[in-house]
């Protein structure tokens, strides 16, 4: 310590200052007591654009684009002034500044800033918003561009989901498998006020009911066997100020249905495990292709939940209900997989294509954007034109009559061989009888050739 004290005092001790003033990155500047500046030093002149010689007697304010004269103020309060953001010219750049003042024998002699360049900060800034807007985007899947449809009940729905994005209400999103419960969910959010914050989506049946609720909810460390050190954020939190897709709603337990009640009523959580609660805006919608006022009438999900969860009630049509949408469907689904698969598909020919418009559906949109993939995965690589023969087996939504086969008690057991033939019978007659008893098409739907269903009819003695 000794030492250093006694190389300092040996310096010239004014050199020293200057060379620091002159060395430092920083760029500082100095006014007298009237404002005025006295003193620059490189980095400063860097920093700004001006010359020390353009500065010297310039006004505070000479170098300020926007934002207020730190000098000023440390001379009018005599007091330091900490980070500010300023925007100084003729550079443009941003920095942060701060001022104190310079009193010497207790009379205010003038006031120094160090200016920080922000411009780099502000880059990285910029990138990483950038990056967290595109992280945001990736959670959910589609945009409201990518609803295809014209007719008047897509239409409708469209109209709807516009108004539901305008309030923060829980929406309660119905329709068949395959209507597009989640591109809604999407695109409302997309055309929310939380388009920023993240999307959470979580199939309700796709897990089991304790581990729905803590992926939910979180959980506390040690809650469980296998729980994370330090617990684990609930998707619920995970949501915060943007919105959570539950789907599948009518898959949860009347436990869960219990917690998310209360989330609903409150807006808070509490983790398994925990015994404190948890703030979270959260905006719910939630989907199901069940009839929910069914489950409640039999007891199997709470009146009071459905009743929160179907504020904002909204149909999707089947495409069976919409089929004047088809061909633009079909349009769109050629495009996305051209681009997909490097095809150069030009479009489909009219018999096809009222074979697609005269089927039911029962898959609803993505059944259609498969048919559409599988037929031009049929197509040879020349080919242009979607024909009848690249289509697929299309299937009827009728499951298998599989209980009438089930053995009842001893008495009615049988060999494989007869219930494969009592299934196979029955189901020919079905698709027969479903198709007017046009046997192209049934062997068409059955994927059998015509040969093979005449023989097969003559077996089972259908007519
Ligand atoms: N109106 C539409 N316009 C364009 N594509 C649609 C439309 N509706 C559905 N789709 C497409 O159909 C497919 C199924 O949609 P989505 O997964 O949203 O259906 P879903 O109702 O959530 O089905 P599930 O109940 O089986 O989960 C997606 O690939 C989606 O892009």
């Amino acid at each position: 310590m000794n030492k250093v004290n006694i190389e300092i005092n040996n310096m010239d001790y004014q050199g020293m200052l200057e060379a620091v003033f002159l060395a430092t990155q920083d760029a500082i500047s100095v006014v007298n007591e009237n404002g005025e500046h006295i003193l620059v030093n490189p980095a400063y002149e860097k920093l700004t654009g001006i010359d020390n010689d353009d500065i010297i007697g310039k006004n505070s304010l000479y170098d300020i684009e926007e934002g207020e004269s730190l000098h000023m103020k440390v001379l009018s309060t005599k007091k330091p002034v900490g980070n500010t953001k300023l925007k100084i010219k003729p550079s443009g750049k941003t920095v942060v500044a701060q001022a104190a003042p310079i009193i010497v024998n207790e009379t205010l002699k003038g006031s120094v800033a160090v200016l920080h360049d922000m411009s780099g900060i502000k880059d990285l800034t910029d990138k990483l918003n950038k990056a967290e807007k595109k992280l945001r985007e990736l959670t959910y899947k589609y945009k409201p561009e990518d609803i295809i449809g014209e007719s008047v009940a897509i239409n409708e729905v469209k109209k709807m989901i516009e108004k539901a994005a305008e309030v923060p209400a829980t929406v309660l999103l119905r329709g068949e498998s395959g209507t597009g419960k989640e591109l809604f969910a999407n695109s409302i959010h997309a055309l929310s006020s939380r388009r920023n914050n993240s999307f959470v989506r979580v199939n309700c049946a796709a897990l089991t009911d304790s581990l729905l609720e803590s992926e939910l909810f979180g959980y506390e460390e040690g809650s469980f066997t296998g729980a994370l050190k330090g617990g684990k954020k609930g998707l619920f939190e995970e949501a915060d100020k943007g919105t959570i897709f539950l789907d599948e709603i009518s898959e949860i337990s009347m436990n869960t249905q219990a917690k998310l009640l209360r989330v609903l009523q409150e807006k808070e959580i509490m983790r398994v495990g925990g015994n404190y609660t948890i703030n979270v805006d959260v905006r719910v919608i939630a989907a199901t292709n069940a009839d929910l006022s069914k489950l409640v009438r039999e007891g199997k999900f709470r009146e009071d939940l459905f009743y929160r969860l179907n504020i904002l009630p909204i149909v999707l049509p089947a495409l069976r209900e919409r089929k004047e949408d088809i061909p633009l469907l079909i349009k769109s689904f050629i495009v996305k997989f051209n681009d997909e698969y490097g095809r150069n598909i030009v479009g489909i020919s009219d018999e096809s294509s009222s074979i697609l418009i005269n089927h039911q559906w029962p898959g609803n949109v993505r059944e259609l954007e498969n048919v559409i993939g599988r037929s031009i995965i049929n197509m040879n690589l020349n080919e242009r034109i979607i024909e009848s023969e690249h289509l697929p087996q299309l299937y009827l939504n009728k499951k298998l009559p599989i209980k009438n086969y089930v053995a009842a008690g001893n008495e009615a057991m049988t060999k494989l061989s007869n219930v494969l033939d009592k299934a196979e019978s029955d189901y020919i007659k079905d698709i027969y009888v479903r198709l007017n008893k046009n046997k192209t098409d049934t062997a068409k739907v059955l994927g059998i050739s015509l040969r093979s269903l005449y023989y097969k009819m003559e077996k089972y003695g259908i007519k």
